[in-house]
């Protein structure tokens, strides 16, 4: 389904009650997210919450099994997906895996290198970069094509700490530049909350959303989190009225079982866990 409108705040991505189900049971479910332009939306959770599927869904790599998205007519989407298959047996170097999967033109290529601060790794094999230039070139490499909407998947998988904390700089650099939306996938919480305008907590559902500046506590947030929880630098702001359980689940405080935090989606409830047909 396309966005009707394409104006400067434009929404660029929309998802609304938006549900997967795979395998006889709800990968995610009930998630609203929207992703405006030069906006930072970040997904956060432990895995197999859900984050993947759920970017997935907003791009149309995979279709709601129920409720909606909203893609702006002709979004042009980077995609950094978390897992990439490529032949490291064969020589590849930056350059051609910038133009593996189509032509670019040739400023465009080295704008994006540039950007992405690996314009010296041009003639480099891409087996013998280091787990940031490798990142850093996938980023550039999703650049290139100039997107409306830039996905990342765990972007800084394999990076030491001050890697992460510049790769996430980058990444708000690049926001800033080009007004593109970004939709960030990390279950690092330390950095990426500083970067980001937007934070949503999954665990199979959406759990809570806010923005970092509303951070605070809370021993829900530490139990879902574990102690990571504890020492990072932006807590999670939200008041957690209820407790997780298996299949992305939730009891509340009222008693009942759902598969949200709250009433407030249309899903029917079921008076206790054993009786939920598919946890
Ligand atoms: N096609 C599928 N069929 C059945 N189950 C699936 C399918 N794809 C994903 N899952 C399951 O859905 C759940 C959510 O997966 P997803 O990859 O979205 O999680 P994630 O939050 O991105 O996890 P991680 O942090 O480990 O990357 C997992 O339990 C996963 O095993």
């Amino acid at each position: 389904m396309l966005l009707q409108s394409k104006n400067p705040a434009e929404v660029l991505v929309e998802m609304h009650n938006a549900g997967i189900h795979r395998a006889r049971r709800w990968l995610v479910r009930g998630v609203d997210l929207t992703v405006r332009r030069g906006e930072i939306v970040t997904l956060i959770g432990p895995n197999g919450s859900g984050k993947s599927t759920t970017a997935k869904t907003a791009i149309g790599v995979l279709k709601p099994d129920e409720g909606t998205v909203k893609r702006a007519r002709g979004l042009k989407v980077g995609y950094v997906p978390q897992k990439m298959s490529l032949d490291w047996t064969l020589p590849l170097t930056v350059d051609r895996l910038m133009r593996l999967t189509g032509p670019l033109p040739r400023a465009r290529i080295d704008t994006a290198l540039e950007a992405a601060g690996v314009s010296h790794l041009k003639g480099a094999e891409v087996q013998a970069l280091s787990g940031g230039e490798f990142q850093r070139t996938l980023l550039a490499r999703a650049l290139a094509r100039e997107p409306d909407l830039l996905v990342l998947d765990e972007p800084v998988q394999g990076v030491d700490f001050t890697g992460e904390v510049a790769l996430y700089r980058l990444i708000r650099e690049i926001r800033d530049r080009t007004n593109c939306g970004i939709l960030l996938i990390s279950h690092d919480l330390h950095v990426v909350m500083k970067e980001t305008d937007t934070v949503i907590c999954l665990n199979g559902h959406v759990c809570c959303r806010g923005t970092p500046e509303n951070v605070a506590q809370s021993a829900e947030y530490q139990t879902l989190f574990g102690a990571r929880g504890n020492d990072t630098l932006a807590i999670y702001h939200h008041d957690h009225d209820h407790t997780h359980l298996s299949g992305g689940r939730v009891r509340r405080a009222d008693g009942t079982v759902g598969d949200a935090c709250e009433h407030h989606h249309d899903h029917e409830d079921v008076p206790n866990e054993k009786a939920a047909p598919d946890a």
